[in-house]
């Protein structure tokens, strides 16, 4: 038996566009990010894989790519399933701040130890920030699990208990599960899947809106390692522009 699980980083957004460190702040997607949805879509409908059941984030970047991914596969109409767990990064007082100003006011070694780090997460946000989600109704319960920063170990430590107890039973009924998140839940996602190390993860970037597809086997363990992109040219050039943001 094998298992089909396809991820999918949300279209390009108005923030990925400008550059901005994003994290839980809820913009939308850019005209080329909607472009980039309605293609991923029709890349699942070409290559035959219909997703039985999607899991989304709580943000409308990735709830949006879903929704125009699924429309253009004829697969709108297919349960959903939404949490926190699959969040972007809390980005934390750099949510709101221009990549390549950051870059420049602290210097390489920081900022990428802020971005690609896997345990360094950034200064916590402000409450009262205007980037915080510290007032944002849709995370009223979770207390004391809302981040106001995350590193990609925090990702990972939150994302976990969705995966094992959410995805996992899905794959194993034999659906094809699709998952649109984010660039670093879905990192977290591959890190896990692949065994990746904690130093080599650093060098993993997710391209916006290309299909990631993983066929497992019974242990979950991923017969391709990696996973295979639907357009493996267009998403190693798109991976790389991902690494060099901000230079
Ligand atoms: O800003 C963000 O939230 C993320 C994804 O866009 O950026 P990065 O790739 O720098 O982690």
């Amino acid at each position: 038996m094998t298992y089909t699980l396809v991820l999918l980083r949300h279209g390009e957004s108005v923030w990925n566009a400008k550059n901005l460190f994003t994290g839980w702040v809820d913009v939308d997607l850019s005209d080329k990010g909607r472009a980039e949805a309605v293609s991923a879509g029709e890349q699942l409908k070409e290559a035959g894989l219909l997703p039985d059941l999607v899991h989304t984030s709580l943000q409308r970047r990735a709830i949006n790519t879903a929704n125009l991914a699924l429309d253009a596969a004829d697969r709108h109409w297919i349960p959903v399933r939404r949490s926190w767990r699959l969040n972007e990064r809390h980005y934390g007082a750099l949510q709101g701040k221009d990549k390549k100003q950051t870059l420049e006011a602290y210097g390489e070694e920081q900022f990428m130890l802020w971005r690609r780090s896997f345990d360094v997460p950034p200064p916590p946000i402000d409450p009262d920030d205007e980037f915080s989600q510290a007032h944002d109704v849709r995370y009223a319960g979770l207390g004391d699990d809302a981040p106001r920063s995350e590193c990609l170990k925090d990702v990972i430590a939150r994302m976990l208990p969705w995966w094992e107890s959410a995805i996992v039973p899905d794959l194993l009924e034999g659906n094809t599960v699709l998952v649109a998140a984010h660039g670093n839940s879905l990192r977290g996602i591959v890190k896990h899947l692949d065994g990746i190390s904690d130093t080599d993860i650093a060098g993993l970037n997710i391209p916006t809106g290309m299909p990631l597809v993983y066929r497992l086997g019974k242990d979950l363990k991923p017969e391709v390692p990696g996973g295979e992109y639907l357009d493996p040219e267009a998403a190693r050039a798109a991976a790389e522009a991902v690494a060099n943001q901000g230079r």
